[in-house]
């Protein structure tokens, strides 16, 4: 039995406040199997089933990093286009991915043929293998944050070009590719508030009683 204190309260919410998607990371190499370490902790995520749909690749192979950075490029070009004017500008000028920069590439796909959990949960609901990958990720995030690592989500990509790139099955549904590194600074605002693109909104904003 393990119980939790007021003082780890406290800190599990500076940690909430203090995650950061990250996109700016310093050259020094990751801490020894940080990368194993925070999918160890994803796969201790909830999943419908206790499936486990997450699947993780690692990304090392300097060509296969390349093709995706170059994919980004691309898709980020094609994301520019659809905005004008002011928010063209803006978005023109945001930092989008540290792909360039991140020692840690990690590709995550959800298995959706994976007889694991034997189909519980998800008859009406097939989505909920994506929301339990999803799941996993966002414990990851916390982890990293908690371990002093930046992790950042990358979805400006062509989903067919990165399984193409990573030669993955095709039962694998792409979910996230994540940056992971060192952080250039820590902050408690989401980079794209302190760019003006966009504002956090309280809780009140989203709820409803009924
Ligand atoms: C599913 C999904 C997909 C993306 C993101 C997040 C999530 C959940 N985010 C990060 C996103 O911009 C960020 O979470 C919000 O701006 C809030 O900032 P913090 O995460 O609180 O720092 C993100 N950021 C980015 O720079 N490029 C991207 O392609 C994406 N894609």
């Amino acid at each position: 039995m393990v119980e939790f204190d007021d003082t780890f309260r406290r800190q599990l919410h500076e940690l909430f406040v203090w995650r950061r998607d990250v996109r700016r990371f310093r050259d020094d190499p990751l801490p020894n199997g940080a990368v194993d370490r925070l999918i160890e902790t994803a796969c201790l995520s909830p999943s419908v089933g206790l499936s486990q749909p997450w699947r993780f690749v690692i990304v090392d192979d300097a060509a296969r990093r390349r093709a995706v950075i170059e994919d980004f490029k691309a898709c980020n070009a094609d994301a520019l286009n659809c905005y004008s004017g002011d928010r063209a500008a803006r978005y023109a000028t945001l930092k989008l991915s540290g792909l360039e920069q991140a020692p840690g590439h990690l590709a995550v796909f959800a298995d959706k043929t994976s007889d694991i959990g034997h189909g519980l949960g998800r008859a009406t609901m097939p989505e909920t293998t994506e929301y339990s990958v999803v799941a996993a990720i966002t414990a990851m995030w916390l982890a990293a944050r908690a371990e002093g690592i930046g992790l950042g989500w990358v979805s400006i990509l062509n989903p067919d070009r990165i399984h193409a790139i990573l030669d993955v099955p095709d039962t694998w549904k792409f979910i996230a590719y994540l940056c992971i590194g060192s952080p250039e600074v820590e902050c408690d605002r989401p980079e794209l508030e302190q760019a003006k693109w966009e504002r956090r909104r309280g809780a009140a904003e989203f709820t409803l009683r009924r």
